[in-house]
C-alpha cells in the first residue's frame, strides 16, 4: 500500500500571514503523525513563502515518521539545508524564480550530467533521492541514467482530467509505471491529488511506494478536521 505523507506548506502559509508561531508548524506535524500520516513533506522555496529554512532543522528534530524534503538543487542553500539535516528523502524539482506553485518535472535528458552528480552528492550522506519528472517514458529513463533511487511521477494533468475522462487521464500514468517498474526505479507521485482522484490514482499505478498531498488535504480538513481527513485519505490507499 502506497504511503501517506502529507505536505505541510500550506500550515506555514497561514501561519506566516500573521507573523507569529500560530498555527505551531511543528505541533501540527507531529499531530499529522498521530493521526496516521507515515511521513511529512515541506517544500521550502528560494523566497520562504511559506517553509521557512529554520522550519526544517525545527521538524527533523522533532518528527518520527519519513521526512521529505523537496526543493532545486540548483539552489546551493537548498543543497546546504538537505546536507545539513539529512532527511529520509529528498526530491528534486525544477522550479523557477516566480512560480506560484511547481508546474514541470525535470528534463532529465538536458540536466544528465547535473543530476546524476546531485544523485551521488546526497546518496552518499544516505538520502534516498526522487526526481520530480512528468510521465514520459524518455523522461524516466534518462532518470534511471542519473542513479536515483525514485521518481516522483507529477501528476497535475491527471488531477486536471480525472473528473472529465479518469481513463485519458491515467493512461501515461500507468505506462510511465510499467517504464519505471520494468527499470527498477521507486515510484512517488504528488500535485493536486485529492479525495476524490487519489484511489482511482493509487489502484492504476502498479508499485505506487508513496504519495505526498497538501494543499487539497489542508483545505479538506477546513471542513472535515486534520485527524478525520488524514484518515480520509489513507482510506484511498
Ligand atoms: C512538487 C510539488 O508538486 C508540490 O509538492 C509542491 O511542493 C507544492 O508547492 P506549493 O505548496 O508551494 O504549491
Ligand atoms: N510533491 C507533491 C506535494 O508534496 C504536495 O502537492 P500538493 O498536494 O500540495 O499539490
Amino acid at each position: 500500500m502506497a504511503k501517506l505523507s502529507v505536505n505541510i506548506n500550506k500550515i506555514a502559509t497561514l501561519r506566516n500571514s500573521r507573523g507569529g508561531n500560530n498555527p505551531d508548524l511543528v505541533k501540527v506535524a507531529l499531530d499529522c503523525e498521530r493521526f496516521g500520516a507515515e511521513g511529512i513533506t515541506v517544500h521550502p522555496r528560494p523566497d520562504e513563502r511559506h517553509i521557512r529554512y529554520q522550519d526544517v532543522f525545527d521538524l527533523k528534530t522533532a518528527i518520527s515518521t519519513e521526512f521529505n524534503i523537496e526543493g532545486n538543487c540548483k539552489e546551493q542553500k537548498f543543497i546546504d539545508l538537505v546536507l545539513a539535516n539529512k532527511p529520509a528523502q529528498v526530491t528534486l524539482v525544477p522550479d523557477t524564480e516566480g512560480q506560484i506553485t511547481s508546474n514541470h518535472g525535470w528534463d532529465t535528458i538536458k540536466h544528465q550530467a547535473y543530476l546524476k552528480e546531485m544523485v551521488q552528492l546526497f546518496q552518499k550522506e544516505g538520502i534516498r533521492v526522487s526526481i520530480f519528472t512528468d510521465p514520459v517514458r524518455e523522461i524516466i529513463e534518462a532518470a534511471q541514467t542519473t542513479g536515483t533511487d525514485r521518481i516522483e511521477l507529477y501528476t497535475e494533468y491527471y488531477a486536471a482530467n480525472y473528473a472529465k475522462d479518469p481513463v485519458k487521464a491515467i493512461s501515461p500514468y500507468t505506462q510511465a509505471a510499467h517504464t519505471a517498474n520494468k527499470l527498477g526505479l521507486g515510484i512517488n507521485a504528488g500535485h493536486d491529488l485529492d479525495l476524490q482522484n487519489l484511489k482511482y490514482f493509487a489502484d492504476n499505478i502498479p508499485n505506487l511506494l508513496e504519495v505526498s498531498i497538501g494543499h487539497a488535504l489542508i483545505s479538506d480538513s477546513l471542513y472535515l478536521g486534520l485527524e478525520n481527513t488524514i484518515q480520509l485519505y489513507l482510506k484511498q490507499l
